[in-house]
């Protein structure tokens, strides 16, 4: 399956609002992408529509190489990990780390079934590879909101998902636990065998140069979609915000200031 997502012409209206309007959008396996958006921009609606919790009123999904009309979407779902922080308020405070990253391969809230000796390897992994085995045994709730979010993106891998949604990871994070997480997911993007990837932003900078990719939605149109590097430019940028912005390169990210 070389194609992780595929739209057309996708519109969702509720009454009489539209809020996504003719989005077409084709997702290759290991091409990594960025949705930027403003506020309100229906980013959220997208990844709804993707992950079949919202029925587009007009268009053709197909996610993972099923065409939504035809699958189980409950079987799909288990092939998506989307990590998000309404999320975090549904897990248990007290659990211990590992029992909240391990039962990720279960989908559960809280640990119900016995874990292998091959979850608890897994675990550990991930773990160190996100750059928080040191939490193992700490209480859930003790851990820092950046903290929370690496054991989240752990626990969604614990399912080996084939598309990974990371929305607005990077909210409620000082500058140092952002780029302390941020290094954390290019490590990930590094390693083999990792899922194809959307990061949900509202900032620029968050977008890692190994999200090749990005899509600028606004009032839920497409604006524009292509290249990361052809896409986020002081003329593009000034056009979607429509505002006179300037964006500046720095190591392969790019910044944007008001002009
Ligand atoms: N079920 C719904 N019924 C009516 N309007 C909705 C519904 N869901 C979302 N909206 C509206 O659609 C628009 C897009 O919302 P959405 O949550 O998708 O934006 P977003 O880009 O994710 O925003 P944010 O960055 O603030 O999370 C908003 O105006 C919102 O109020």
């Amino acid at each position: 399956m070389e194609e992780i997502i595929h739209l057309e012409g996708v519109t969702w209206r509720r009454g009489e609002l539209t809020l996504l309007k003719d989005i077409d959008w084709r997702i290759r396996r290991h091409e990594h992408w960025a949705l930027l958006g403003l506020n309100g921009s229906g980013k959220t609606t997208l990844l709804n529509i993707i992950t079949g919790y919202y029925w587009p009123t007009r268009g053709e999904v197909n996610v993972l190489g099923q065409q939504f009309g035809q699958v189980d979407l409950r079987e799909l779902r288990q092939s998506i990990g989307w990590v998000s922080s309404s999320l975090q308020e549904k897990l248990y405070g007290t659990d211990r780390t590992q029992y909240v990253v391990i039962s990720g391969k279960f989908a559960t809230i809280g640990l119900y079934e016995n874990p292998e000796e091959s979850d608890f390897a897994k675990a550990g992994a991930l773990m160190t590879a996100l750059g928080c085995a040191h939490l193992w045994d700490r209480e859930y709730r003790t851990c820092s909101q950046g903290e929370k979010q690496k054991l989240l993106i752990a626990r969604a891998l614990m399912a080996n998902p084939k598309l990974l949604i990371l929305d607005e990871p990077c909210n409620g994070l000082d500058l140092f636990s952002r780029e302390r997480l941020l290094a954390s997911i290019e490590d990930l993007t590094r390693q083999e065998d990792m899922p194809t990837m959307i990061y949900v932003t509202h900032h620029t900078e968050e977008i890692l140069p190994a999200f090749g990719h990005t899509m600028l939605l606004r009032r839920g149109e497409a604006f524009r979609q292509g290249a990361t590097s052809d896409v986020l430019n002081t003329a593009t940028l000034s056009e979607f915000f429509e505002a006179p912005v300037v964006a500046e390169q720095h190591k392969d990210r790019y910044y944007v200031r008001m002009a």
